[in-house]
């Protein structure tokens, strides 16, 4: 038998498409109302990602990855959205295996099926359900309907739980936290003196001047991070300024440069002496790109909105040039962990284990 869901059954209230109810009277639990709100809209949200990483999987394309689509600025709840559609993703195939088995799905409902998809999972597994919509009262009228098919799911694959249905394959060991010191603002001993209080760290062992947290450690709002005396910084993105080892006064390009972390590892890397010209053809990332040169508090970043490859290499200003660091495909957005495929349809063909 499944275990019974989390949620306890709050009936329905009544909404508008795409809107929450008014908040109910009497209710004195204002924090607890907001919290209901937020994951009201993160179902939403989530279904949007949901839809497109879908989408680009079952065309084989390469869209976004569920990271870049989840911290686009158009969403707002990012951290309740990027785990509902992670686990929405893992849990896809009992999913859709209980609504099929069901029969319930309309062709109003197929229409928006990914917030089927997120809604049944955050009804059937995630949290109690207050806050609520069409789709919400849907999933919560068969609610009791779901469960009886999940308990069938269990009982003819011979498992206790629902968790016993999902696959090995779709858990991979989780990544720790790297973060690379900005030595132009700070030094490794001092982030560690601040951090050790309340989290375990290490150094790394082959780059310098990064440190090690465990996975899941949330720094984004860190002062830390917020004042840019550290950049949350993959380790094979800051492998790359390393190997390249500019030198203090070095005249360096970095061709494709925003966001711009490897722009100012560089800096650090130089100790803010000699210079980098900084290129970003498009416009709008162009300004993140100053904005992280501002934060990491380097002087000697000049930021080129433009094509590096119309630089006019017989332009003496460039004869001092002696290194150019080339990074046209992020070091880590090519990485199936880091774009979390192995969650994908397309990678977890045996999604449903099956025990001989
Ligand atoms: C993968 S990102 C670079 C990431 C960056 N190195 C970092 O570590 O933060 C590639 C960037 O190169 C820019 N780009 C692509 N072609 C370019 C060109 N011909 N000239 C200048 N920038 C270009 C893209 O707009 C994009 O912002």
């Amino acid at each position: 038998m499944p275990p019974p869901p989390k949620n306890r059954g709050h009936a329905p209230a009544k909404a508008g498409k795409g809107r929450p109810p008014p908040q109910q009277p009497g209710r004195r639990m204002a924090s607890r109302d907001a919290g209901e709100r937020a994951a009201f809209f993160a179902r939403r949200e989530a279904a949007t990602v949901l839809r497109r990483v879908l989408r680009g999987d079952a065309s084989k394309r390469a869209g976004g990855s569920i990271k870049s689509l989840v911290y686009s600025p158009s969403v707002r709840n990012k951290r309740a959205t990027f785990a509902l559609v992670c686990q929405t993703l893992k849990y896809l195939t009992i999913l859709k295996e209980v609504l099929a088995s069901t029969g319930v799905l309309s062709s109003k409902w197929k229409k928006q099926e990914e917030l089927v998809y997120v809604t049944a999972y955050d009804i059937l597994f995630g949290q109690e359900i207050a806050v609520s919509g069409p789709v919400e009262q849907f999933i919560m009228l068969h609610k009791d309907a779901f469960r009886m098919a999940l308990e069938k799911m269990c009982a003819k694959r011979k498992v206790n739980a629902v968790e016993d249905l999902l696959s090995k394959k779709s858990t991979v060991k989780p990544k720790p936290r790297f973060l690379r010191v900005n030595t132009l603002k700070t030094t490794s001993g001092s982030v560690i003196e601040v951090l050790k209080k309340t989290h375990k760290v290490v150094k790394d062992d082959i780059v310098p001047d990064m440190l090690v947290l465990p996975p899941g450690t949330d720094l984004h709002k860190h002062p830390l991070v917020t004042d840019g005396k550290v950049f949350l910084q993959g380790k094979a993105s800051c492998m790359v300024a390393v190997a390249l080892s500019p030198k203090p006064g070095w005249k360096v390009i970095d061709a494709c440069a925003a966001p711009g972390n490897k722009t100012v590892h560089l800096a650090a890397l130089m100790n803010g002496e000699g210079s980098i010209i900084a290129c970003e053809l498009n416009k709008e990332r162009a300004k993140t790109l100053q904005h992280t040169v501002r934060k990491s508090g380097a002087n000697n970043i000049e930021t080129v909105n433009g094509d590096f490859l119309e630089i006019d290499s017989n332009d003496p200003s460039y004869a001092e040039v002696r290194a150019i660091l080339l990074d046209p495909s992020c070091s880590g957005s090519g990485i199936s962990t880091e774009r979390l495929d192995h969650l994908l349809p397309s990678h977890s063909t045996a999604c449903v284990c099956i025990p001989h």
